[in-house]
């Protein structure tokens, strides 16, 4: 269960988020809200990326008391994604396995999941948004984190990687207690979109 307890958010002393109290058990959120509503702030909360005050708990575990555990378990994918522009996506994979300690299967599944043999050596300074955001969506679903937040992962994905997405979503999801929270302003695949619960960020809250 992922729990929020008397967050609030402030930029420069305005008060953009006041959630005093959200659970969410296990499955596949959808988290939409109007442009500037507080969703992609929310996510970098829930990610653990940015300060706030309060406290998010994932499994019992405190974001504030225990940063290192909270994170252990959670990953992060960016709306537009930035990577340095010298390294190959197989450098960062090759990072991200040996912290999560992926295996190698895994890995493979994952390129080839997402089509992305062909230049996955090449460094990232060369790829298309496209294909950046594919590489940041492995680099996401590498070692099966069980809380794994994603901000508009479908934006500049092409139709097959935007199904690939929503097939390895889907399947991750079955017998599963990870939580799935996506940001989007574009339609989902139908059946993703009916494996989700909604949720709306409005007026600085967020709406079950
Ligand atoms: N670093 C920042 N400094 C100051 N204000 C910020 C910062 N980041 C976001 N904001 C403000 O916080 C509010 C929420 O922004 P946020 O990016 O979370 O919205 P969003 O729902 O993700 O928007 P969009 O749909 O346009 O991506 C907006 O009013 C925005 O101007």
């Amino acid at each position: 269960m992922l729990q929020l307890m008397n967050v609030k958010k402030f930029y420069n002393k305005r008060l953009v988020l006041e959630i005093s109290s959200l659970k969410l058990g296990s499955g596949l959120f959808w988290i939409k809200g109007a442009n500037g509503s507080g969703k992609t702030t929310l996510l970098k909360m829930i990610a653990g990326l940015i300060p706030f005050e309060g406290d998010i708990l994932f499994k019992g575990i405190s974001l504030r008391n225990n940063p290192l555990g909270y994170r252990q378990n959670t990953s992060w994918a960016e709306a537009e994604p930035l990577f340095p522009p010298f390294m190959s996506g197989m450098d960062l994979i090759s990072l991200y396995r040996s912290i999560r300690k992926a295996s190698a299967a895994e890995v493979n599944m994952l390129l080839e999941l997402f089509n992305v043999n062909d230049y996955v050596n090449n460094s990232i300074g060369t790829y298309s948004a496209g294909m950046t955001k594919k590489l940041s969506l492995i680099l996401a679903f590498l070692g099966n984190p069980s809380l794994v937040v994603l901000d508009e992962p479908t934006i500049t994905l092409d139709p097959d990687a935007f199904t690939s997405m929503c097939m390895f979503i889907l399947e991750k999801q079955k017998n599963s207690e990870s939580i799935f929270l996506m940001s989007s302003h574009q339609a989902l695949d139908s059946t993703l979109s009916l494996s989700c619960k909604e949720l709306t960020v409005n007026n600085g809250n967020v709406l079950t």
